[in-house]
């Protein structure tokens, strides 16, 4: 006989609409605890209140309690289910892909409608997230996230619209399964699989889009903050206006390391191109390169990485293996 964890953290799954006022607030109960639902086998379903908290005030403080609470209850359960918030759903599973060392499945959920909303899909989101981790074939398939009858792998996932039931999508290489009424279908796996315990989330990260007509006072701003490093989401494959340079000479001077995603949310950033600013000026200034990743993404995988190293080369290699 299976036995699943259910972890709430928050989030609309766990919100009420109030009637009168239209508005969706938190609740300190999680209105799915009694699932209407035969699993089609005797199962032992427990839960667990980690946070009730909307997920934009999710930290990576929080992501890393969560994954303590995780790793000291995988032994006593054959997988996990995590509801949250969707704002930050897809910073957390990731979180959890880079630091938890299990092949058991771990299943972040969430909903876009609350619970006593119409056309609620809480409940829905929720009984088919534990029928993918009762499913033999969820083994070995890292963190994953499950909504709206598919299975995306937390490296790939991203929240698409803000309203939207389907908004998890994953652009890059789509989802890894469905969910079907009579069965849970994987077509897809992970190449491969990199984790980086960590027992504290210690450094200051900061996290800035490029856009047309960027100026050095942004550059200047952050460098002043003093932090320990910085991600970039680049133009295309990989480029940055010109007067960016010397300011972004002056932050890598101060041996602060800075990783370079790309604001497309499809490819992957390159050093192509040899003008100013362009990617190939950019790699040989020593800014790190990723293969894939969003930014919220490699900001994590940044904090995580400098608590086990500042060394640039260490970093470098450890972003072009990106996951
Ligand atoms: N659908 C949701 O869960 C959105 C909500 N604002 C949250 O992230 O907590």
């Amino acid at each position: 006989m299976k036995k699943i964890l259910i972890i709430h953290t928050g989030g609309t799954i766990s919100m009420l609409e109030n009637k009168e006022t239209g508005e969706v607030n938190t609740t300190n109960t999680h209105p799915l605890s009694n699932i209407p639902y035969h699993f089609g086998e005797t199962i032992v379903i427990e839960e667990h209140i980690e946070f009730s908290l909307p997920s934009p005030h999710i930290t990576p403080n929080h992501m890393l309690q969560l994954a303590d609470t995780i790793k000291n209850s995988l032994s006593e359960y054959d997988g996990i289910v995590v509801t949250h918030g969707t704002d930050t759903l897809e910073e957390t599973a990731y979180f959890l892909e880079l630091v938890l060392n299990t092949n058991k499945p771990v299943i972040l959920t969430g909903a876009m409608r609350s619970s006593n909303e119409i056309g609620s899909d809480a409940l829905y989101n929720l009984i088919s997230s534990i029928r993918v981790v009762l499913s033999n074939n969820a083994y070995s398939k890292g963190v994953l996230v499950v909504m709206n009858d598919e299975i995306h792998s937390a490296i790939n996932v991203t929240k698409t619209s803000t309203s939207n039931v389907a908004t998890f999508q994953s652009p890059q290489y789509g989802p890894i399964g469905i969910v079907t009424k009579e069965s849970i279908i994987f077509h897809h796996q992970l190449v491969t699989r990199i984790t980086y315990p960590v027992k504290h989330i210690s450094k200051n990260v900061f996290l800035l889009k490029a856009y047309a007509g960027m100026d050095s006072r942004i550059m200047e701003a952050i460098h002043s903050g003093k932090p320990d490093g910085l991600v970039i989401e680049g133009l295309g494959q990989g480029n940055l206006p010109k007067e960016t340079i010397e300011p972004i000479k002056n932050i890598l001077a101060d041996n602060i390391p800075i990783v370079l995603v790309s604001r497309s949310f499809r490819g992957t950033v390159q050093p192509t191109y040899a003008y100013e600013g362009g990617g190939k000026r950019l790699k040989e200034m020593g800014i790190i390169f990723t293969t894939g990743l969003t930014g919220p993404k490699a900001r994590l995988k940044l904090l995580i990485a400098l608590e086990n190293t500042s060394d640039m080369e260490d970093l470098r290699n450890i972003f072009e293996k990106d996951l």
